[in-house]
C-alpha cells in the first residue's frame, strides 16, 4: 500500500519547484500524500491530492503523526517547533527537511543520493529516520565535483561562491528586481540619448543606490542591484559567516567524514558572496589534489559521476554558452567547467560550477529521498 505522505510547505517557492518536480517523476502515483498548511487548515487541497480534498492544521501533532512520511519544506521555524513535539509524542515515521535546522543533529543525515547513497544506506540500516537536505551551494558543489571527492583526491578546496538573490527567499527576488528597475528609471532618459556621458549615468547610479530607502532595501539590507554583498546568513562571530561555516561542516557530514564518522576532515574554506542573480548559484573552487592527476583523467572522472554533471571545455565559446546562470535556470545540469591546472602546481586545480538553487539545491534531494523510502 502506498505510504500516506503529509506535504508541509507546498505552496512556498521550494514546495512549489517540488511540487513540479513531483509531478514531472511521477511521485504522486507511489504515495498517499496528505496536503497541510500553517495558515489555511480546512481550505482547499491542491489538484495533487487524491483522496483528502481539504488541507490538513500543519500544527495539528494527531493528524501528522498519522504519516509514515512527513516531508516540509515550510522553513526552520516551523521545524524547531513541531519536530519535537512529534518525537515526543512517539513518531517514529520518516521526517524529510529542506531547512538547515536539523542538519547538524548526530541522527539525521544530509541527503544527496548521488553523491552519498551509501551513507543513506547505512543510516537506514541503522534505522535512521530523520533526511535533511543540504545547504544549496554544497549540494550544487558536491552534484559538481563529488567525484573528486570519492576519489579521496581532495586534500582541501577553498570554495568563492557567487549566491543568487533566491537563497534568501521569494521577497529577496522581487527586491533584487524592484531595485534594478528603480536603479534604471533613474538614468533612462540618459540611456536613450547616445550622446550622455557615461560617467554622469555613473553618479546617477550611485547616487540613487546610496539614497534607496530601508523599505527598498528590507531584505538584503543593502542595495544588491548593481552591487553584491559578501555576507550571508548570520555573523558566527570568529570572522566566519554561517554560510561558510556550512561549507566544510556539510561537506564532510554528507560525504561521512570527520569526527563523527571517526575519520579526519578534509579543510573546506572560502567567501560566500551574495550576486544579482536570481535563481542560481555559482561559485570558482580551488582544489590542492593529493597528487597530480592528468586533466584529462580528471574531466573523464567528473563526466562519469552522475547523469546531470555535464563538463564544459574550457573555451571562451562553450563558457558563454553554457557556463552562466541564464543557461542553467530551470534545468537538472550541474556544469562544470574553466577545469585547468593552477599557476601554484601540478596538484592544484581550478574550476567553476553552477545549480539552480531551488533544484539540486533544495527541492531535488529531498524528492528523491522520499522515492529512496517509498520504493
Ligand atoms: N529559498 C531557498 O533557497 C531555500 C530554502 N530552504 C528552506 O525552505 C524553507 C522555505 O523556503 P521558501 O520556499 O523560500 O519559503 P516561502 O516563504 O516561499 O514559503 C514558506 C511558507 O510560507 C507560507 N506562505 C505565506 N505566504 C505565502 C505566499 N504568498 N506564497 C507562498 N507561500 C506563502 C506557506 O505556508 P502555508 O501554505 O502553510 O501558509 C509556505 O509554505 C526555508 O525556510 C528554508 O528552511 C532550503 C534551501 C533553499
Ligand atoms: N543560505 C542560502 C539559502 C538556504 O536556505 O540555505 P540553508 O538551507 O543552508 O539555510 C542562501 O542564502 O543562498
Amino acid at each position: 500500500m502506498a505510504k500516506l505522505t503529509g506535504l508541509v510547505g507546498w505552496r512556498g517557492m521550494v514546495g512549489s519547484v517540488l511540487l513540479d518536480r513531483m509531478q514531472a517523476e511521477g511521485d504522486f502515483d507511489v504515495i498517499e500524500p496528505v496536503f497541510f498548511s500553517t495558515s489555511n487548515a480546512g481550505g482547499p487541497a491542491p489538484a495533487q491530492a487524491r483522496n483528502e480534498t481539504t488541507l490538513q492544521d500543519a500544527y495539528d501533532i494527531e493528524a501528522l503523526r498519522k504519516c509514515e512520511i512527513i516531508l516540509t519544506c515550510q522553513g526552520g521555524d516551523y521545524t524547531k517547533q513541531v519536530y519535537p513535539q512529534l518525537r515526543a509524542a512517539g513518531w517514529q515515521g520518516h521526517w524529510i527537511d529542506a531547512a538547515s535546522t536539523l542538519r547538524m543533529d548526530k541522527d539525521a543525515v544530509i541527503v544527496l543520493d548521488p553523491v552519498n547513497m551509501p551513507v543513506i544506506k547505512n543510516a537506514l540500516a541503522a534505522g535512521g529516520n530523520t533526511w535533511i537536505g543540504g545547504n544549496c551551494t554544497v549540494s550544487c558543489m558536491l552534484m559538481g565535483v563529488g567525484a573528486l571527492y570519492k576519489a579521496g583526491l581532495v586534500e582541501w578546496m577553498s570554495t568563492q561562491t557567487y549566491q543568487a538573490a533566491s537563497g534568501g527567499g521569494a521577497q529577496h527576488m522581487r527586491e533584487l528586481l524592484t531595485q534594478f528597475g528603480t536603479l534604471y528609471g533613474e538614468v533612462a532618459a540618459l540611456l536613450q540619448d547616445p550622446k550622455s556621458a557615461i560617467l554622469e549615468i555613473d553618479r546617477t547610479v550611485i547616487a540613487k543606490q546610496r539614497a534607496l530607502t530601508s523599505e527598498e532595501t528590507s531584505n538584503f539590507l543593502v542595495p544588491l542591484g548593481g552591487s553584491l554583498i559578501p555576507w550571508i546568513d548570520s555573523d558566527l562571530g570568529n570572522g566566519t559567516s554561517r554560510e561558510e561555516w556550512k561549507g566544510m561542516a556539510e561537506t564532510n557530514k554528507i560525504l561521512g567524514l570527520g569526527e563523527a564518522f571517526g575519520t579526519p576532515a578534509i579543510p573546506v574554506d572560502g567567501y560566500c558572496v551574495r550576486i544579482g542573480a536570481m535563481r542560481c548559484h555559482s561559485q570558482a573552487l580551488t582544489f590542492k589534489l593529493k597528487k597530480d592527476v592528468p586533466l584529462d583523467e580528471i574531466e573523464e572522472m567528473l563526466a562519469q559521476d552522475n547523469a546531470w554533471v555535464q563538463v564544459v571545455p574550457n573555451t571562451k565559446e562553450a563558457t558563454l554558452r553554457d557556463l552562466t546562470p541564464v543557461a542553467v535556470t530551470g534545468t537538472m545540469r550541474i556544469p562544470v567547467g574553466r577545469l585547468r591546472k593552477l599557476n601554484m602546481g601540478p596538484e592544484y586545480l581550478g574550476a567553476f560550477t553552477i545549480g539552480d538553487q531551488l533544484l539540486w539545491g533544495a527541492a531535488e534531494p529531498l524528492r528523491r529521498m522520499l522515492r529512496i523510502l517509498v520504493n
